[in-house]
């Protein structure tokens, strides 16, 4: 079944939705506001959030229009999404510049592991799909050689390496812009037996 795909004056108008509740978000993170005025936001969040929630979109299948908006690393509509910009490189692999923000924090003033693991696992998800090998995630194996620190640019990085079968590798890293590995990883994808054809 193929479903619509919110229209796109409607997409337009939730790009501004979930950009204004990232800022949302990065404010709720870090404010030193007063309870009282904590408790009056609360109050209209909660107002808010009702409305909303009142008509909900029906969920994405694989491959329809805009079927990753709602995913949580490059997804447009989904505010958690830091969100992640991939770019195809021309000799295989994918790229991704990304600045993290304090609400990615682990460690104090650091990014937290399991980010830096969620944003790999998708770019060697993605590497593979570029490459007609797309699968879920069996098995990731992270190698966290130098802390990631948010507020400046990382670079995350990622390509196919083998398959067999329906399973299939791929590996990624991040690093600082001066090439400095942060982050390593490996990824054991597989496309289950009940995928029906072409990723
Ligand atoms: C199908 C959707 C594809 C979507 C992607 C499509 C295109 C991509 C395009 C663009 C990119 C877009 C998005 C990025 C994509 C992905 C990034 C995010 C990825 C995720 O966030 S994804 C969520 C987390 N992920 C799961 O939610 C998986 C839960 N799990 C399962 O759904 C099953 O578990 C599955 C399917 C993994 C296997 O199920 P199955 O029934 O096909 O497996 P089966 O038993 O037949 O084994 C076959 C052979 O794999 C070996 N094998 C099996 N499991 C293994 C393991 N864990 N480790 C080592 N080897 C394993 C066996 O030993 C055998 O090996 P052998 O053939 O040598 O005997």
């Amino acid at each position: 079944m193929t479903l619509e795909a919110p229209s796109a004056s409607t997409y337009t108008a939730l790009l501004a939705l979930v950009a204004q509740t990232r800022a949302l978000m990065d404010a709720v993170v870090a404010t030193g506001a007063d309870d009282e005025e904590i408790a009056a936001v609360t109050e209209e969040l909660r107002a808010l959030t009702e409305r909303l929630d009142a008509v909900r979109r029906p969920p994405a299948e694989v491959g329809e229009p805009r079927w990753l908006m709602g995913n949580a690393v490059v997804g447009a509509a989904n505010p958690f999404a830091p969100p992640i910009e991939i770019e195809y490189l021309p000799g295989g692999g994918v790229r991704a510049e990304q600045v993290f923000r304090p609400l990615h924090e682990g460690p104090p003033g650091l990014v937290h592991g399991g980010v830096s693991a969620m944003v790999l696992d998708h770019l060697l998800g993605t590497a593979l799909g570029a490459v007609g090998r797309g699968g879920l995630t069996a098995s990731l194996t992270m190698t966290y050689r130098a802390p990631v620190p948010f507020g400046t640019p990382v670079v995350a990085t990622a390509e196919y390496t083998r398959s067999e079968g329906r399973k299939s590798w791929a590996d990624g890293r991040m690093a600082l812009p001066d090439g400095t590995v942060l982050v390593e990883a490996t990824g054991l994808f597989i496309t289950p037996s009940w995928f029906p054809g072409e990723l």
